[in-house]
């Protein structure tokens, strides 16, 4: 997102506490400021010094099984996280936000594709504390006028096409990462977990979205809020549903290496299928995703993890 916005002569400030994020991966000429956003003051202190003109909030913990662990974790970091900051942008007269949300906030969904208007049933304590912090924002912006934009993502893989950003995580929990790790030989095999879902297959089905085509949707959503329209939440996938099963068949084919799997228990909170009808991003607010082929994805995050073995080398 600090790539695209300051390849777009966009004015980027940063901050983030770097629990799971990489000093590494923004720009030295950016400013940056290593604060945990439920620190006011020092939050308070950065849009002081600051001009800050619109908000994007991606700072979450965001492991649907660490969350079944630990629910409590995700309620002080994503649900107080977010009234820390919305009161930060508040007394600073800041009313425009845009938000990562997700399709786990629709839980095991009764219709699909998945609507906006999908009743929101979270089954997981992630999903519910996104749902909870998209509802304050809904009663902020009817107290105080705080315009807000909830992208929901489906699942996101992918790297920049040159190499140059991918996914590092501490603890990697995310298939596609783990799946190119086995391909790597760091891992020697991959856990499919479960594999008697209600799926055509009987593994999880999920809606992979490129991280370019997410960034682009923020950069519509920026300048749908800067252009005053309402508060408005969009669905953000490409439509095409892949299994387990077949994303592991897909790396094989996108990397040609064998990519050893097995099948484990199910994995607690996995709803079976999430797949988006990004109908109305494509209809609002201009939305295309260039990368529909699961094959395009996994190519660019396997140029990352292939130049790229340790991550960023900031541990
Ligand atoms: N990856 C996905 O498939 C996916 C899907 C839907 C939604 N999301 C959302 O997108 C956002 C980014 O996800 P990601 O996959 O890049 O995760 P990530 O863990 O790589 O990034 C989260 C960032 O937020 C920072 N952070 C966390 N808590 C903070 C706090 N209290 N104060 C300041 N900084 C804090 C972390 O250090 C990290 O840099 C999250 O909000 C996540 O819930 C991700
Ligand atoms: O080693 C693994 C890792 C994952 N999976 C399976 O692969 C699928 C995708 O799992 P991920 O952990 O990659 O992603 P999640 O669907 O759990 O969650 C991701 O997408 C969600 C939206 O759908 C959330 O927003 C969340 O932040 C983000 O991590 C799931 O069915 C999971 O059970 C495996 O079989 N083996």
């Amino acid at each position: 997102m600090v790539d695209l916005l300051l390849s777009q002569n966009k004015d980027v400030v940063v901050v983030d506490n770097l629990a799971t994020g990489h000093r590494q991966s923004v720009p030295a000429n950016v400013p940056f400021y290593e604060v945990d956003i439920r620190d006011k003051q020092a939050l308070s202190g950065v849009f002081d010094r600051e001009n800050i003109e619109q908000v994007v909030h991606f700072a979450a913990s965001s492991i649907v099984p660490e969350s079944m662990e630990n629910p409590l974790k995700y309620f002080d970091n994503n649900t107080a996280g977010m009234i820390s900051l919305l009161e930060v942008m508040i007394k600073h007269n800041v009313k425009q936000i845009v938000f990562s949300s997700t399709a786990a906030t629709y839980g095991d969904a009764k219709e699909s594709p998945i609507k906006e208007t999908t009743p929101q049933l979270p089954i997981n304590p992630y999903g519910l504390s996104k749902l909870q912090m998209e509802q304050i924002m809904g009663w902020a912006d009817q107290a105080y006028d705080l315009k807000w934009v909830a992208l929901r993502y489906f699942n996101v893989a992918g790297a920049k096409p040159d190499g140059s950003i991918g996914e590092d995580h501490p603890t990697e929990t995310h298939l596609v990462p783990i799946i190119l790790q086995t391909a790597l030989g760091e891992r020697d095999e991959i856990t499919m977990f479960g594999d008697d879902y209600n799926t055509p297959d009987g593994f999880n089905v999920r809606d992979y979205v490129h991280v370019m085509d997410l960034v682009d949707a923020h950069v519509l959503a920026l300048d749908y809020l800067a252009q005053g329209h309402d508060s408005n939440q969009f669905n953000l996938g490409t439509a095409n549903g892949y299994s387990v099963k077949q994303m592991v068949e897909a790396a094989r084919e996108a990397t040609g290496m064998e990519i050893p799997a097995k099948v484990g228990p199910r994995r607690p909170g996995d709803p079976d299928s999430l797949i988006a009808d990004s109908t109305r991003a494509r209809e609002i607010l201009g939305w295309a995703p260039k990368y529909e082929s699961v094959q395009e994805i996994i190519k660019t995050a396997w140029t990352w993890h292939q130049t790229h073995p340790e991550g960023y080398q900031d541990r």
